[in-house]
């Protein structure tokens, strides 16, 4: 995940709209942003799929992989209610529900980052600098630096606190220069 010249990694995210700031970009084409995500260096992409919310689609993951884009792409979707989890859970024969599904954790303090990680999740998130971020690197987890990054100075922030990657919505996707706004993010 560790980017070009030691920068952290970008997942930068295919993302039409959200429910507090509303549409973001309504020139919204999944493939032309997806492609400029890539031509501009990022590693990995968040297509959200989310349609109520977040005016995505499954389909757009489909797209964007037909269209060549080769970055590993990441499936954006969103539980919202506990149903959601059991009902998955049970397709899949689990009686774990909820339990079998998570793959990344949130910790926004000093004990969540080293409690919350569950067993084998690949990536975290912390954005204070302290040195419980040793201990999860130690793990083998990638710490994610995510939501609000605008600035170079942003960036800067979150590496300082032992972010590996970078996830960035927003202050791209919005752009009129998609790929010319990731290279400044990144320079
Ligand atoms: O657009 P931003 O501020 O760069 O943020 C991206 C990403 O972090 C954000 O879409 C996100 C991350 N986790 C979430 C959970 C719910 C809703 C949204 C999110």
């Amino acid at each position: 995940m560790w980017g070009r010249r030691g920068r952290p990694g970008l997942i930068a995210e295919v993302k039409k709209a959200s429910p507090s700031k509303g549409v973001i970009q309504p020139d919204f084409d999944p493939v032309r942003i997806a492609q400029a995500y890539e031509r501009g260096g990022a590693a990995c992409l968040s297509v959200l799929t989310d349609e109520k919310f977040f005016q995505g689609s499954f389909q757009n993951l489909t797209l964007i992989r037909a269209a060549g884009v080769r970055c590993p792409l990441l499936c954006k979707e969103f539980i919202v209610e506990a149903y959601q989890g059991s009902k998955q859970g049970s397709k899949q024969g689990s009686k774990q529900g909820s339990k079998a599904l998570p793959t990344r954790a949130w910790a926004h303090t000093r004990g969540g980052l080293t409690a919350a990680p569950p067993p084998g999740a690949s990536i975290g998130k912390h954005t204070s600098s302290d040195d419980a971020h040793s201990k999860v690197k130690a793990r083998g987890i990638v710490m994610v630096g995510e939501s609000g990054i605008f600035t170079p100075e942003d960036v800067a922030f979150v590496k300082q606190a032992g972010c590996g990657a970078i996830l960035v919505g927003e202050s791209i996707v919005k752009q009129g220069d998609i790929e010319a706004g990731v290279k400044a993010l990144l320079a």
